[in-house]
Parts: structure tokens; C-alpha cells; sequence
């Protein structure tokens, strides 16, 4: 699986997961949109949420600040993919439902689409990247399983009526 992303470079570069998981060679920066390959694009505007049923080759993520994610910013080639209902692990949004940073989505597109190792082996790389699989074990666990977005979003409903209650 080839992890791509359409870097804005708009966030704080120390603290920008995309560029840490470049220098470990686990996914490719592209600072044009022209260059970054057609793949499944990780976006929380789509309306239909990542399932196994999706191509597992290539995943984009769209590195910027969440203050200019609108859904305009995610013009790029390729299916678009919400992921479900995961809560973020890193210390910024701790606990945050759907607010993942970029190396934690990759994480969990990766898990979905029945990479497990490919996730374990990008959180490894973060201090806070076994709390990110520790929270969401089960959910993950979950979504892999499931046939197609359908399934996914009937789990996903599980854990939000859990949420509200
Ligand atoms: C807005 S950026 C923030 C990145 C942060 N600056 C960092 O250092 O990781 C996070 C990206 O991860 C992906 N992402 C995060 N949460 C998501 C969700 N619920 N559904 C789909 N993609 C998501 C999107 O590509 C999104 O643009």
C-alpha cells in the first residue's frame, strides 16, 4: 500500500505527522496537487465512509491545519472516504471523535483496508501512537470486518448512540 499526501504546509512543521512519516520513507510528500497519484482520498467531507469493499493500494491524506480542511481544499483524484467513528489518541486532540491527525488516519485507513502491521508499524513511530490503537482496538477491529460502507456506518452507529448516552 503506497501512502501519498497533498502537503499545504499551512500547520507547525515540527509537529506535522506527514513530514515525520516522510522521513521514515512511510509516505510520499507532494507540495502540488498535479503530482499526487489517484488513490483513495481520506476526507472527512465524503459521504460514504472507508470500508474493506475500497481499493487498498494508494491513500492520500490532505496534510494542512484544520482550520482551512473545508471541503474545498480536498479537490484531488480518486474515490473520497470518511473514515468512521474513531476518537484521535495524539496529545493535541486527545479523545476528539473523526479529528484525527494524518499519520493516525493513515493508520486507521490502513487497518481498515486489512493492513494491521502497515498501521502498527506508522503509530510506532509516534509516542502517543500505541494510545491511538489502544482506544480504538475494538472499533477498528470492527470496521475490518465488515462487507462494505453499509456495515461500516451500522457499527459506526453503535459507538455514536454510546457517545450520546
Ligand atoms: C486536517 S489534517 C491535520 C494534520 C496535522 N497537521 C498533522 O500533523 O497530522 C488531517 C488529515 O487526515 C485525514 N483525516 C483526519 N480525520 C479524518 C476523518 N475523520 N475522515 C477522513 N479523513 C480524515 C484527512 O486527510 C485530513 O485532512
Amino acid at each position: 500500500m503506497e501512502l501519498h499526501v497533498r502537503y499545504e504546509g499551512d500547520d507547525d512543521p515540527d509537529k506535522c505527522t506527514a513530514r515525520k512519516l516522510a522521513r521514515f520513507d512511510l509516505a510520499a510528500l507532494h507540495r502540488s496537487p498535479r503530482s499526487v497519484p489517484s488513490g483513495v482520498v481520506l476526507d472527512p467531507h465524503a459521504e460514504r465512509a472507508l470500508s474493506p469493499a475500497d481499493p487498498d493500494d494508494v491513500l492520500v491524506a490532505l496534510d494542512c491545519s484544520w482550520e482551512t480542511a473545508e471541503a474545498e481544499a480536498f479537490k484531488l483524484d480518486g474515490p473520497h472516504r470518511a473514515l468512521p467513528f474513531l476518537v484521535a489518541g495524539n496529545p493535541v486532540s486527545h479523545g476528539t471523535p473523526f479529528r484525527l491527525n494524518t499519520a493516525e488516519a493513515f493508520a486507521a485507513g490502513a487497518y481498515i483496508l486489512g493492513h494491521e502491521s502497515l498501521a502498527a508499524e506508522l503509530m510506532s513511530k509516534f509516542r502517543w501512537g500505541h494510545t491511538f490503537l489502544e482506544l480504538n482496538a475494538e472499533p477498528l477491529e470492527r470496521y475490518a470486518g465488515c462487507a462494505d460502507s453499509a456495515e461500516v456506518v451500522a457499527v459506526q452507529q453503535e459507538y455514536l448512540d454510546l457517545a450520546e448516552e
